[in-house]
């Protein structure tokens, strides 16, 4: 996997292929569903905490191989085996005109924990975006540029200093983390305590506690070219329940005219192979969270169009 040696002055590491393509994908809808505003201009994150935060901790669950998988092969890559705990995993999209300088990633007196770095690109440069190159400022290699599915690990030190160049069109998006040997910063921690304040002591009498608060609209929507030529556009959460082998089906008729962001947060039912299930979600979110809880194996397929279907009384939402 790996395809250089590694030099001692400069200790990192580019691992091909070592997420796949699907992997990418889901990580990917997770961020168009869930990111907020980032640690920069015109980045975006969604950390764990903030999936915990906006009630969809069940979306960690994709993270946790993957964490595994890149601690032990830093571990493995730089000596230290079992020593590792991961301070920090998030994901984070560059968009236009976003960059970083040359710094390390431990260059702060809040940052010194942080030993190792390690990038997962989840979209290619040339293919996603233009621009977003990534360069070391000393040893070999140089350059990169990011494919999906590649990662690189390097120390957090002054050994790799780095930097990002401009984005300058479509959006960069990478898994990001950070692993510490000081068990003090364990991210789980702070995470287990935030999942007992968020979600195991939500009293059950109160309906709706566990509700996803939705982001900003346009987090929804495919661009243009990934969109349907249908007027009416392409939603990230009605492909992700059609992935899941669900259609939206609304117990009145709804005026499909209108703004669909506002209508997919009606109150509707799933349903399935022209079965009607029997649950009432509170939106499309929520139907969203409890079918992904029960599918969570299912594989991501990459949506398709929707459309919708008038024969039904206007009443359901189906892709096609
Ligand atoms: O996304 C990258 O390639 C590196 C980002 C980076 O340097 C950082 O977040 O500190
Ligand atoms: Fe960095």
């Amino acid at each position: 996997m790996a395809d250089i040696e590694m030099e001692e002055d400069h200790p990192r590491l580019i691992l091909h292929n070592f997420l796949t393509e699907d992997e990418c994908k889901e990580l990917e809808f997770i961020h168009k569903s869930c990111s907020t505003i980032g640690y920069r201009p015109n980045v975006f994150s969604t950390t764990l905490s903030h999936l915990i935060a906006t009630n969809s901790a069940h979306l960690i669950i994709p993270f946790l191989p993957i964490r595994d998988r890149l601690k032990e092969k830093v571990e493995e890559t730089f000596g230290c085996e079992y020593e590792l705990v991961t301070e920090f995993t998030g994901l984070i999209s560059w968009s236009r005109g976003a960059s970083i300088g040359w710094h390390s990633d431990d260059n702060r007196p809040y940052l010194k924990q942080r030993d190792f770095t390690a990038v997962c690109y989840l979209n290619s440069y040339g293919k996603d975006f233009e621009g977003g190159l990534f360069h070391f400022q000393d040893g070999e290699p140089k350059t990169i540029a990011p494919m999906v599915g590649d990662a690189v690990i390097y120390t957090a030190d002054g050994r790799n200093t780095h930097s990002v160049d401009e984005v300058t069109s479509g959006e960069r998006l990478t898994l990001t983390l950070w692993f510490s040997r000081d068990s003090s910063h364990d991210e789980d921690a702070k995470l287990i305590l935030l999942l007992e304040e968020n979600v195991l002591h939500k009293s059950n009498n109160v309906p709706w506690s566990l509700l996803p608060l939705p982001a900003s609209d346009n987090m929804y929507w495919f661009s243009p070219h990934q969109a349907s030529n249908q007027d009416i556009g392409f939603d990230i959460r009605l492909g992700r329940l059609h992935a899941l082998g669900f259609d939206v089906y609304y117990s009145r008729d709804m005026n499909f005219g209108s703004d669909l962001s506002e209508l997919l947060m009606e109150p509707m039912q799933l349903a399935r192979r022209d079965q009607l299930l029997d649950h009432k979600f509170v939106n499309v979110l929520h139907s969203l969270q409890d079918a992904n809880l029960k599918l969570s194996q299912t594989r991501f397929n990459p949506a398709r169009r929707f459309d919708y279907h008038d024969h039904n009384q206007r009443r359901l939402l189906r892709l096609v």
